[in-house]
């Protein structure tokens, strides 16, 4: 989980409430924003307060609902769908946060179109709410060039597992980062791809007792990943069938990552290690993947999506935060 002492955080606005719904998706946890009416123009800094478990409402993400633009509205797209990380950051992709994104705009009555079309920063989305209240995203197709992650090689050379490739990292190339201790020796390789946003996904053979909280950040923060990436840990207990923990770049490890569950299956599938269709487990929840296998498919993911609490926040114009007197 995000902590505030990584984080830190000064606001520097004029006081202003806004109202907010708390969602989670198999554990992983949003706040939503209606901006559909007009942008309330946060800054980082917001993101940060309203993600903050302390001081805040507190969330591994923030998802904002927005207006589409008119030539997005013309092509059936009902709406923009942005994402901010618990560190500011705003990113590509969040698939439990697009399943959560659905309910909500179906609960409010934004719109009756199911599935609903919406546009994220890295393409379009479609969700589709069962009559069960879990959720299908058609994620899109996966992306394995290198440069699109983005992942640069550099002098490295892939190992070869079933008819694809598994990088080399080393651990103790990461930049300095407070906190992280990268010094082990562990070579360690890793699948990568992006299903929007950036993911390296090594194989263990048990969840429960890799060492996320020491090899997350390290890989994260790995040079080789230009724009940081998704540490995803995949133990493969039958061909359809994973348990998955996600330590997920500017968040933690979360309780769960639904384009982490996709990147995996993907991964699993491409290395010969699982079949079509299988369940993810997660500490949060499971999810169920789907993929061909041939890569101009779209990855398919169900998987639940619940409101938890609805608020209000006033998020003040200088609060005391960990980093102040
Ligand atoms: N929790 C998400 C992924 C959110 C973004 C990710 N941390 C990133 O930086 O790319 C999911 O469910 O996919």
């Amino acid at each position: 989980m995000a902590t505030q002492a990584a984080f830190g955080w000064r606001l520097i606005m004029a006081a202003m409430k806004i109202r907010f719904t708390k969602m989670q998706g198999a554990g992983n946890d949003f706040v939503v924003l209606d901006e559909t009416q007009g942008r309330f123009g946060l800054e980082p800094a917001h993101y940060r307060f309203l993600a903050d478990r302390h001081f805040g409402v507190g969330a591994d993400q923030i998802l904002s609902v927005r207006a589409p633009t008119p030539e997005d509205a013309a092509a059936g797209i009902a709406f923009g769908y942005v994402i901010h990380n618990a560190d500011g950051g705003e990113v590509e992709n969040c698939g439990n946060g697009a399943r959560c994104f659905a309910r909500y705009v179906h609960e409010r009555g934004l719109t009756q179109d199911n599935p609903v079309r919406v546009r994220t920063a890295s393409g379009v989305l479609s969700l589709a709410v069962q009559p069960d209240g879990r959720v299908t995203v058609d994620m899109g197709a996966p992306v394995f060039e290198l440069a699109r992650v983005p992942f640069e090689p550099g002098a490295r050379t892939p190992m070869v597992v079933g008819s694809w490739q598994m990088w080399p990292l080393d651990l103790k190339e990461n930049r300095p980062m407070a906190g992280a201790n990268c010094d082990s020796d562990a070579l360690i390789h890793v699948a990568v791809l992006s299903m929007g946003n950036p993911h390296a996904v090594l194989r263990v053979d048990d969840v429960a007792r890799a060492e996320v909280e020491v090899l997350g950040p390290c890989i994260e923060h790995h040079p080789a990943f230009l724009r940081r990436v998704n540490a995803g840990f995949m133990q493969v207990v039958d061909r359809s069938n994973i348990r998955l923990r996600v330590f997920e770049r500017g968040a933690g490890e979360t309780l769960a990552c639904g384009t982490g569950a996709c990147a995996a299956v993907v991964a699993g599938i491409r290395l010969g290690w699982l079949d079509s269709r299988v369940d993810v487990r997660t500490r949060g929840g499971r999810l169920t993947i789907e993929w061909s296998g041939r890569l101009e498919d779209s990855v398919h993911m169900t998987g639940p999506a619940v409101t938890v609490f609805e608020g209000e926040i006033e998020l003040p114009e200088h609060p005391a935060g960990p980093d102040a007197p």
